[in-house]
């Protein structure tokens, strides 16, 4: 791990409510795939070429949804201020000022337009981007989505792997069920139908299907990515959808303890969707090597979730700043070592399977 973002990650365990810092560190089931997203990265090489490299390199990426002055995406966590007094209006500070994008979670502390807000302040061209579980309701998902539209939102993340919340041992040992007084799921106040069961298990449902998917292409123009998405066929079947990016991911090992390593799954969904949307992946990455493996393997980017937690809980704003400053830094070192001159210079085959020196595939 990236030594910034092991100082921040103790500090964070050091500040936070033991509670509260389980309910972010923690995974589904046995903690099985919470490992392997970190473990995975660690099997993998990168074979440096030589020779050609550049005495500064462009980071920036352009997707649907706005411009990163790096490949790396704020993924939407929950609950922020459970960290932070500030919450969400710290990391979108941030954020902005670190020229990325803060996918803010419908599940936020903080109501969606004050987190454009913060986020503007700061930089008038940052993007936010929304993240939404579809409901079952079509109202109640219209209603989310005009209110990431008025914010001014860039770009609508559609998570999928949520048909139920996934068990986490470690909140159910604490009894942690609940928000604190004082603190709500602000994006969730006022909607259609009355209140949504409760905070740690807001609108999930299994009888969600590709049918909403089609809906939320109607109801917004936006760009809309899919995320949670593991299996090439459903990745396929997004494009088909009309989405304008796919997001790999086992949420951070908190849903199915039965997933592979999101890295793992990750060639196989770039090979499926053959260029036509570009592929975000999350889960485990730890410091800047793991930025380059990702994008070597087809990734256009990659979502951090924890470390930001971390930061933010160790020193609000400021520590989401050294977060992503420690990993652009990190990842520009890497990218020198490996002769890289810019991001297109990271392909598939020099990424190497430790222990087997097979290259150009995973896992
Ligand atoms: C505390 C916590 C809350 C999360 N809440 C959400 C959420 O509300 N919506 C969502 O799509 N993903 C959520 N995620 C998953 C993240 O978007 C992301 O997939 C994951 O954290 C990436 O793994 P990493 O933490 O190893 O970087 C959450 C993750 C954590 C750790
Ligand atoms: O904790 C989570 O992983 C998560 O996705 C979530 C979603 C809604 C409410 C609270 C947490």
């Amino acid at each position: 791990m990236n030594t910034v973002l092991a100082e921040l990650h103790d500090k964070a365990r050091a500040a936070l409510d033991p509670v509260h810092y389980d309910y972010y560190a923690g995974g589904a089931g046995e903690e099985v795939v919470l490992g392997e997203n970190e473990a995975a990265f660690r099997r993998l090489a990168l074979l440096p070429r030589v020779l050609r490299g550049a005495a500064t390199r462009d980071l920036g990426v352009d997707l649907p949804g706005g411009h990163l002055g790096m490949p790396l995406l704020v993924a939407p966590t929950a609950f922020h201020r459970l960290a932070h007094p500030d919450g969400e209006l710290a990391t979108a500070r941030a954020v902005a000022a670190a020229g990325t994008v803060l996918v803010s979670g419908m599940a936020a502390t903080v109501a969606i337009g004050e987190v454009v807000a913060a986020a503007r302040a700061v930089d008038p061209a940052a993007s936010v981007w929304f993240q939404l579980y579809p409901q079952t309701d079509d109202d109640v998902t219209a209603c989310l989505v005009r209110r990431a539209e008025d914010a001014g939102c860039a770009a609508v993340v559609v998570t999928a792997d949520s048909p139920v919340f996934g068990r986490h041992r470690r909140d159910a040992e604490h009894g942690f069920h609940d928000l604190p007084p004082g603190l709500a799921a602000e994006n969730m106040r006022d909607l259609p139908g009355g209140p949504l069961g409760g905070t740690l298990d807001i609108g999930m449902s299994p009888t969600v299907s590709w049918r909403h998917l089609d809906l939320l292409r109607e109801l917004t123009s936006l760009p809309l990515w899919l995320k949670g998405v593991l299996h090439p066929e459903d990745a396929v079947l997004a494009v088909d959808h009309r989405v304008a990016g796919i997001v790999v991911s086992n949420h951070g090992g908190r849903q199915s303890d039965l997933a592979p390593a999101a890295v793992e799954a990750l060639p196989a969904v770039v090979d499926a969707v053959e260029g036509r949307v570009p592929v975000v992946l999350d889960g485990g990455v730890r410091g800047g090597g793991d930025v380059a493996v990702a994008l070597a393997l087809g990734a256009a980017a990659v979502g951090v979730g924890r470390p930001v937690l971390w930061g933010l809980a160790a020193d609000g704003e400021a520590g989401v700043a050294r977060v992503l400053d420690a990993l652009r830094d990190e990842f520009d070192h890497v990218l020198a070592l490996c002769g890289g001159r810019g991001l297109a210079d990271l392909t598939r085959d020099l990424v190497v399977t430790r222990g087997t020196g097979v290259t150009g595939r995973c896992g």
